[in-house]
C-alpha cells in the first residue's frame, strides 16, 4: 500500500468543472491515479479532455470552478496552493505541451534564449551553463544542428522542429508529470509519429508519469498502458486495450477513425442519438 502511494504521481478524485454560470459542467466526477506510466484521455471535441489536462495545471480561465474530493501532484493538493506556488510547480513538476507550437513559443526570443531562460528558470543555472544544458537538450531532441537552430526566431523553423524545441523546453527539469494536449494534430503527418517516438523515449527516460490526451483513440492506444474515454465531461470507460471496448461511445470512436488495414472509400460518421439509446439500455 505504501509503495502504491509512493509510486502514485497524480491522484485525482472526482474532479467537478463548471464555466461561469453554465449548468452543465465541462467536466464531471472523473478520478484517476497515475503512476509512472502512460495515460491516455480520448474523446470527441468538448468531451472534457483539455479541460482535464488544464485543471491538472490550474491553467483555466478564471471563471472556471474547479472542485475536487482528491488532486494531489506527489502528494501535495493542487486544489491549496496559491498562484505563486503554483507557478513554481508548472515547469518543474509538471509540464504541458500543447498542440500548436507556433503559440507556445514566444516570437521575439530566439529559440536558444527560451530555451536556456528554461534552464535558468527551473534548475537554476547562470547564463553560460543554461546556454550549455539548452545546447545539450536541444541535440538529445535530435536536432543535431543545434548551434544554428539556437540562432533561429520560431517563424524561422518547421511545426515538427517547433514542437521538438518544446518538447526540450518542457523535460528539461525532468517533471514528475507530462501532459500532452494533442502533441501533434498541429504538425505535418510525417513527423507526427517521430515527434511522438521522441515524447515517448523522453517520458521513459526521465520516469516521469505521462497523460497524452487526443481525440485519436488507436494512436493513444498504440503510446498508452491505458486509456480514459470521456463522453460529455465523464469517464465512460477505462481500456487497456481497445478490443476490451465495451460502451457504445467508444466503439463509435474506434469506428469513426480510418484503419489502414481496411480502407474504405467513407468514414463512418458518429451517430449520437443512436449512441445515446443504446448507452441508455
Ligand atoms: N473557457 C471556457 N469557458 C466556457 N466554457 C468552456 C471553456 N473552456 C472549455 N469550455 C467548455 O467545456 C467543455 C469541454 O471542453 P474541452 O475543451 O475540455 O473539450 P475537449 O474534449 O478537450 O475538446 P477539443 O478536442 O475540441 O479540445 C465544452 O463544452 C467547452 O465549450
Amino acid at each position: 500500500m505504501q509503495d502504491r502511494e509512493i509510486s502514485t504521481i497524480l491522484s485525482v478524485r472526482n474532479l467537478n468543472v463548471r464555466f461561469g454560470r453554465s449548468s452543465i459542467p465541462a467536466v464531471s466526477e472523473v478520478s484517476f491515479d497515475l503512476g509512472r506510466e502512460r495515460l491516455g484521455i480520448v474523446g470527441e471535441s468538448g468531451s472534457g479532455k483539455s479541460t482535464t489536462g488544464r485543471a491538472i495545471m490550474r491553467l483555466l480561465s478564471p471563471s472556471a470552478e474547479i472542485s475536487a474530493e482528491r488532486f494531489d501532484l506527489a502528494g501535495n493538493p493542487l486544489l491549496e496552493k496559491t498562484e505563486r506556488q503554483m507557478g513554481a510547480l508548472r515547469g518543474k513538476e509538471m509540464a504541458l505541451i500543447m498542440q500548436d507550437p507556433r503559440y507556445s513559443l514566444n516570437p521575439v526570443l530566439t529559440i536558444g534564449r527560451q530555451v536556456a531562460e528554461a534552464a535558468r528558470l527551473h534548475l537554476g543555472l547562470g547564463r553560460a551553463q543554461a546556454m550549455e544544458s539548452a545546447r545539450s537538450m536541444l541535440q538529445r531532441v535530435r536536432i543535431s544542428d543545434a548551434d544554428r537552430v539556437m540562432a533561429l526566431y520560431p517563424h524561422q523553423i518547421s511545426g515538427g522542429m517547433g514542437q521538438r524545441v518544446m518538447i526540450a523546453m518542457m523535460l528539461l527539469a525532468k517533471p514528475k508529470l507530462v501532459i500532452a494536449d494533442e502533441p501533434t494534430s498541429a504538425l505535418d503527418v510525417s513527423v507526427r509519429k517521430d515527434v511522438l517516438v521522441l515524447l515517448d523515449e523522453l517520458v521513459r527516460e526521465n520516469d516521469s508519469g505521462l497523460i497524452l490526451i487526443s481525440h485519436d483513440i488507436r494512436m493513444v492506444a498504440a503510446f498508452c498502458e491505458r486509456i480514459l474515454v470521456m463522453y460529455a465531461g465523464r469517464v465512460v470507460e477505462t481500456l487497456t486495450s481497445l478490443d476490451d471496448a465495451r460502451h457504445p461511445y467508444t466503439r463509435g470512436l474506434i469506428a469513426a477513425l480510418p484503419d489502414p488495414r481496411h480502407p474504405v472509400r467513407r468514414l463512418k460518421v458518429l451517430d449520437r442519438k443512436a449512441l445515446e439509446a443504446e448507452a441508455a439500455q
